[in-house]
């Protein structure tokens, strides 16, 4: 059996003595499109910041493609093949769709940048028209493909996307998860997903994990929590794994 890409084993952490995360475990095979979800404050970003190096573990071992990351410097992070997009403040809205890319690519050198951007802009049509354009007048849907271009310039294996549906009208949140599947297919990418939009979010990825209060309480392919009270049970207090 060959290792997970991502393997959070029993991880404790939180901010200021105040644990957060009781004892997560969690773990991502490549190629997957694996979600999270929990409650309003169940930890779900903490997992994200645990994992890319913004907050140590205080317990517990986090293992990226068999290597021990815990205590890895989130830039280092980036090198090693893991890409962020967070939920807030994951473009800089001053700058153009092309200086956002620059600003993800400092671990690329400048020639492979020209080669790598191109690349990437095949991908997401809308802001290759809109190269120049500063990127807060942009639409809500197309600030988000900055944000996760920026994460994929880097030329990431696996994405960490919290939130794809955070500050999008309903009627965009499919085309942001059907770019994910596209960009899945095409890289070969696995992603973790964070996501309020449960319905879509189970629909768009092949295994889910919930989170309450700072435990993995449930997890199984997708499909299965679609139907049934399984869900609603999990967020209010039971606990199941398949
Ligand atoms: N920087 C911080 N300092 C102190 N406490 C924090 C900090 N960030 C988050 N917390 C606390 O950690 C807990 C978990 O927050 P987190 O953002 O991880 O939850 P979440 O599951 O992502 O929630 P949501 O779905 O509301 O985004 C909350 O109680 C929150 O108040």
């Amino acid at each position: 059996m060959t290792d997970p890409l991502l393997d959070v084993d029993g991880v404790v952490a939180g901010y200021n003595e105040v644990p957060v995360l009781k004892d997560v475990d969690l773990h991502v095979d490549r190629g997957e499109v694996v979600g999270l979800i929990g409650p309003n404050g169940a930890g779900k970003s903490t997992v994200f910041k645990t994992v890319m190096g913004y907050l140590s573990p205080w317990e517990g071992e986090i293992r990226y493609d068999g290597e021990r990351v815990g205590d890895v410097q989130p830039s280092d992070l980036v090198k090693l093949g893991i890409g962020y997009v967070p939920q807030t403040q994951n473009t800089f809205p001053k700058m153009d769709v092309m200086e956002n890319l620059r600003m993800g690519a400092y671990t690329v050198d400048g020639s492979a940048f020209e080669e790598r951007a191109e690349d990437l802009l095949e991908l997401f049509p809308r802001l290759d028209e809109r190269r120049h354009q500063q990127v807060r007048t942009m639409s809500g849907g197309e600030q988000k493909m900055v944000a996760v271009a920026r994460a994929l310039i880097a030329d990431p294996d696996l994405v960490l996307f919290d939130e794809p549906s955070a500050g999008l009208m309903p009627k965009y949140v499919q085309q942001v998860f059907d770019r994910i599947g596209t960009i899945r297919e095409e890289r070969n990418l696995t992603f973790l997903i964070i996501e309020q939009n449960v319905p879509v979010l189970l629909e768009n990825t092949d295994r889910t994990y919930v989170l309450r209060n700072g435990e993995v309480v449930g997890d199984g392919a997708s499909e299965r929590f679609l139907e049934g009270e399984e869900l609603g049970d999990l967020y209010l207090g039971g606990s199941t794994s398949a």
